[in-house]
């Protein structure tokens, strides 16, 4: 993955987006940038306006309000030309279930200038040996691995990965995320991936915006995030007399320093947790679900 260049054009750009259905205001607003190379991860609970989002950038849905560049066009303007340099990996391929895969592949293939051999991606993806297999014949881990190839048959300029390893196995997932780094680094695709596993976001995202209630509550990297979360460490040990405890504070290495301090030798079972990016995730969640202004900075622009 390459370092964003931020005085580059943004292949995503995204302001004050808002949309509403049937009155009911599902995005707030929303600000993205999202810069060529760059692995970008749009996280958030279930009904957050992840696929909103998504679909008004591929060109799916009309936006309420609000300005939307998508490699340089507005995605409810985009010609064949603008959509062909665009990849989707969704789960609506499900139509061409007697087609087998390398004939599928092949035949998407033709719809592009200049499409990757099929044989040469069947291989990328894992799925040489499942070449003449009927599409529906397929496992669940194998369908998503040909939604990937059927996503980047055409060497897309950008990728929209919606929930890309549901259903992988562990190895499967591995390899597919090698993938995702090999497209962004060795081929400068600018890759947006909405996805619940926060394993997987932090695993592959160069940056990480997290959508709650239908805005952008923080965006920066999985470590920035981790440590802009209002979580504090948390420090554990076991007293003299054998009680576990654990105390929260901002000053982890201060409290270490007074346990020493006191104690008259080492101290038992001393650990020091520092925030994760799931502790900020739960964090504005949480919030969002008590009703409270989760923004960790007020309104956050994803730039
Ligand atoms: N076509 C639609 N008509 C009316 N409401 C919709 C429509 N599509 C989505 N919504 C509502 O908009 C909100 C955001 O939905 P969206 O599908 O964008 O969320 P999401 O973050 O992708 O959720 P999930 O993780 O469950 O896929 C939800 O409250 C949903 O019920």
């Amino acid at each position: 993955m390459t370092t964003p260049t931020t005085t580059a054009r943004p292949v995503v750009r995204a302001r004050d987006v808002t949309m509403s259905y049937g009155g009911i205001d599902v995005l707030h607003g929303v600000d993205l940038d999202i810069h060529r190379g760059e692995v970008f991860a749009l996280l958030g609970p279930n009904g957050a306006g992840k696929t909103t989002t998504v679909e008004i950038l591929e060109g799916f849905r009309r936006r309420s309000a609000g300005e939307v560049s998508v490699l340089g066009a507005d995605p409810e303007r985009g010609d064949d030309a603008w959509r062909g340099r665009i990849g989707l990996v969704l789960q609506s391929w499900r139509d061409h279930r007697r087609w087998r895969v390398a004939e599928l592949l092949t035949h998407f293939a033709t719809y592009y200038p200049d499409p990757r051999d099929p044989a040469a991606l069947l291989a990328l993806v894992g799925l040489t040996g499942q070449a003449g297999q009927q599409v529906d014949r397929l496992s669940g881990g194998q369908r998503r691995r040909l939604d990937v190839a059927l996503g980047i048959v055409g060497r897309p300029e950008l990728l929209f990965l919606d929930e890309p390893t549901t259903g992988f196995d562990p190895e499967a997932r591995h390899e597919f995320h090698v993938l995702v780094e090999r497209l962004a680094r060795e081929e400068g695709v600018t890759v947006l991936l909405t996805t619940h596993d926060l394993v997987e976001a932090e695993r592959l995202a160069d940056r990480i915006a997290m959508l709650v209630g239908g805005r952008i509550r923080a965006c920066g990297t999985p470590t920035e995030l981790a440590l802009r979360a209002a979580a504090q460490a948390e420090v554990r040990w076991t007293a003299d007399d054998g009680t576990p405890r654990r105390e929260r504070t901002e000053d982890p290495s201060r409290l270490v320093w007074e346990l020493h301090r006191d104690a008259d030798g080492p101290i038992a079972g001393l650990e020091v947790r520092r925030p994760t990016l799931e502790d900020t995730y739960l964090h504005m969640v949480h919030q969002e679900n008590d009703g409270t202004d989760g923004a960790v900075n007020g309104k956050v622009r994803a730039a």
